[in-house]
This record gives C-alpha cells, structure tokens and sequence, in this order.
C-alpha cells in the first residue's frame, strides 16, 4: 500500500487551487493579434459614442418645426442648402425655410434638429435652386443620433481578464487601441504517461493503444487561450518520467500529465509524488470520473496529474485546468457556468461519489434538458465529441429520474 489518500470534495480541491494562481506578465500587441487574448488593461470610452449628432438616414437635415401640417398632397417647400456627405463638417445654417441634403452616418448641423428620410421627400428645381418637398410632420430628433446615444465618456467597456473577440476588437479599434495590453499566454507542458501509449501516427501493435489525450489536452488548452507545449510520452520509468516532468516545470508555466495516478503497479505518477519536494494539494476527489486526479505544486509552479482514462482527463481539465490557465490570466470569475435543467432521460448509475456527467443539453418550449452523451464510463472517448455540458449527479442513491432536476456546468454557450 502506497501513501495515504485524503478524499476532498470538488468545491474544497478548487478552493485548494485558488492561493496558487499566480498572475502572468502581459505584453503589448498590435489589435489584429489579439483575438483570443486576453485584456491586461481596463478599457473606458475615452469619448462619447458617437461624438458628433449623426444621422441614422440619407435624407435631409431640417428644423422640425418647419414640417407642420406637411402632407403628400401638400408639402411644405424647403431649399436645400449644400450636401452633407459622410466625413464632411456641414457648413450652412439651417433656417425653418432651409435644409441640407445628408447621408447617413454624417454631422448633423446644429442648428437642424431632425432628418426626413428621402422616401418622404420630393425635389423639384426652380430657378437653378433646389427644393425638398416634405410630404409629413417630422417630430424633433427624428433621425438623429445624439452625442453619447449609445455611450457616454468615460464608461466602463471592458474589464482587464476579458476574453477578446469580435465584440471587443470593435471596441478597440473604435477608440483606437491600436496597441493592446494582454496576458503572455501560459505555457501549458502535455506530458502523456504509459508504455502502452503510441503516437498518433503509429501503427497499432497488440496490446497498444494511441495516445489521444495529448492531443485532447492540446485542443483544451488553445481552446482557453494557453500555449500548448507537446512532450514526448513517456514510457513507465520513474526516474525517467521524474526527470522529464521537473525539467519541463523549470521552463513551463505549468505542466499536465495523463495517467498513472491511480494505484496500479505502473501509476508512476504516484511514485513521483511520493518523493515530491513540493506541495501536495489533493490526491483523491470525492468525484467521477477522475477521483486519483492529483495536483501539486512546486515552485510557485503547478503540477496537474490527470487520469489516463480519456473521460476522466477531460473532466479533470474542465473542472481544475481551465480555471487555474483563466485566473493566470487575469480572469477573477473563472467558474464555468451552472444552470439548472430537466433529465430528459433516466441516468440510473449509482456511485459513491458526486458525478460529472459527459452530457448533451438541448432547448425544447423554452426549457433546458439533458440526457448523457452516451456511455458514462471514464475509458470512454467517443463521449467527448458530442459533450456540452456536465451534469452533477449528487452521490448515493440511484442516480437521477427523467425528469428530475439536475445542476448542469455549461461548457458550450446556451445557443
Ligand atoms: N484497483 C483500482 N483500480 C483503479 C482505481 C482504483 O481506485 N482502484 N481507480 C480507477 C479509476 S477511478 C481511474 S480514473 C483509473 C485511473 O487510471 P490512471 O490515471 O492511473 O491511468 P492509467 O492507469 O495510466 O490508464 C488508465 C486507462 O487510460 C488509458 N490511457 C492512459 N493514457 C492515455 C492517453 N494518453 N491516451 C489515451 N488513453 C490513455 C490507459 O491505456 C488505460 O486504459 O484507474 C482505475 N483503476
Ligand atoms: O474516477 Mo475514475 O475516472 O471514474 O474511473
Ligand atoms: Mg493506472
């Protein structure tokens, strides 16, 4: 018999986490290589937006007032005075007897206080002048876009440890952050463990399997932003895989290893944390799959044992990986998302421990429903590909009913 186990529950291994996650350095990149970083910077609106009155129609700039009791049978005439194009400052006054021909997106001069949209309008020439015939009352402020209509200076855009996307490269460029502050991303070490793993690549051999969960864990971790580093696998040799695992410590920012923690002959990674000079955080959970899941950590540094079995690895990355990679950069709210939806289907495995589920959640008449994503054994990988969700299975009993109420963690947004 090996060392002694402590089992701890999910909520106390994550807590036991937290005190370890050390801020990264950031960096400064240019807008178009941010995509998937993450902010080290708050972003305020430096100006309103938008910051000058803008017409939302091509049409014409006119003094509200002057449209009283205007009808298509009976318009009221106006001269137009210049063309307001996109990017042009309006020079010319308008009077309750004047208006400006003006595009959309462009000033608003001042002294109008509404846009009439062209398909209300018709032109006529006499004289060499222009005339726009308004054919309807127009309310003031119709069309007109005020300064600060959709932010005012000085609010609050996005928070540092936000994700970038889409949305807040928008936010960027429109108030010209053509410089970015962002988290370095982690340097993630994958070593997978096992003589019986060969590479992907490999044919089989009897006996032999491929290692998928390098691959897995590589995907999982550019999927959160961190810089995957592949290692070789490595065979079950302790003072080998020891080796290897404390180098790569030196020069990542974190390592992950997969299989041998439980208590086979060959779990070297149990026998590399017997003679860890570091702190052991947990070695066992009160949880499936992944209850010899192990975490140490050695020189500000983290050591995340996985299971080898692919459905308990990926469980394992999901609940203590991507929060740890998340808060090193930057993020406070790194838990994933809990909601509570319908069984859609009996899940009557009994287990000792509390149980996260691979599932599928589907929206029906508005409510959430989950079912499992197929066979919930921690060996299986097939699960992975269509799970978006875990389901909690509280521990004891007789697992859940169809129907019954389930605490659900999202890992995919609820389309
Ligand atoms: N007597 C007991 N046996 C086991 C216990 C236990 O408490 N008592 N725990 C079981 C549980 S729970 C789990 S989970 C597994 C944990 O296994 P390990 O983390 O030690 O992983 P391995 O023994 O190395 O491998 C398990 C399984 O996974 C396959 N594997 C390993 N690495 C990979 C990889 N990179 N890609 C794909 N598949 C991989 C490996 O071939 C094995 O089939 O232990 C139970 N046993
Ligand atoms: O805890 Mo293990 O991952 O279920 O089989
Ligand atoms: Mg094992």
């Amino acid at each position: 018999m090996r060392f002694q186990r402590e089992i701890v529950k999910v909520k106390e291994a994550r807590a036991r986490l937290l005190p370890h996650i050390n801020e990264l350095d950031t960096e400064i990149l240019p807008l178009s290589q941010c995509h998937g970083r993450t902010l080290a910077e708050e972003i305020t609106a430096p100006i309103p937006l938008p910051h000058f009155r803008r017409s939302s129609m091509d049409g014409f700039a006119i003094q509200a007032r002057a449209t009283k009791g205007a009808t298509k049978e009976n318009p009221v005439w106006l001269k137009v005075l210049e063309t307001i194009p996109c990017g042009n400052v309006p020079r010319c006054e308008i009077t309750d007897t004047t208006a400006s021909r003006i595009m959309t997106g462009a000033a608003v001069p001042d002294s109008a206080d509404a846009v009439v949209m062209l398909e209300m309008t018709q032109t006529a020439v006499k004289n060499g002048e222009t005339y726009v015939g308004v054919e309807r009352e127009i309310a003031p402020g119709t069309n007109v876009a005020a300064i600060g209509e959709e932010l005012e200076q000085g609010t609050l855009l996005l928070h540092k440890g936000r994700r970038i996307g889409p949305g807040e490269i928008a936010l960027l460029a429109t108030f010209g952050h053509a410089q970015v502050k962002v988290y370095r991303k982690p340097r993630v070490a994958i070593f997978a463990t096992g003589s019986e793993l060969l590479e992907a690549d490999a044919p089989l051999e009897p006996g032999k399997i491929r290692n998928s969960n390098s691959y897995m864990l590589y995907s999982l971790l550019l999927d959160c932003g961190a810089e995957p580093l592949m290692q070789p696998i490595l065979p079950d040799d302790v003072s080998q895989a020891q080796t290897a695992i404390l180098q790569a410590m030196e020069t990542a920012d974190l390592v992950i290893t997969t299989g041998g923690v439980s208590v086979g002959d060959y779990d070297i990674l149990v026998d590399i944390f017997e003679r860890w000079d570091g702190q052991m955080l947990f070695n066992k959970l009160a949880m499936r799959p992944g209850s010899p899941t192990t975490v140490g950590v050695r020189n500000n540094r983290f050591l995340f044992a996985l299971s080898g079995n692919p459905g308990a690895c990926f469980v394992g990355f999901e609940l203590f990986v991507r929060p740890v990679i998340l808060g090193m950069m930057g993020k406070t709210e790194f838990d994933l998302p809990l909601i509570t939806a319908s069984m859609a289907v009996d899940f009557t495995k009994p287990s000792g421990f509390e149980r996260y589920v691979r599932g599928i959640y589907q929206i029906e008449d508005g409510r959430v429903y989950v079912r499992p994503a197929g066979l919930e054994k921690s060996s299986v990988t097939l699960t992975i590909r269509d799970t978006n969700c875990l389901i909690i299975v509280p521990p004891g009993g007789r697992g859940v009913k169809k129907g019954d109420q389930v605490q659900v963690l999202m890992l995919k947004k609820l389309e």
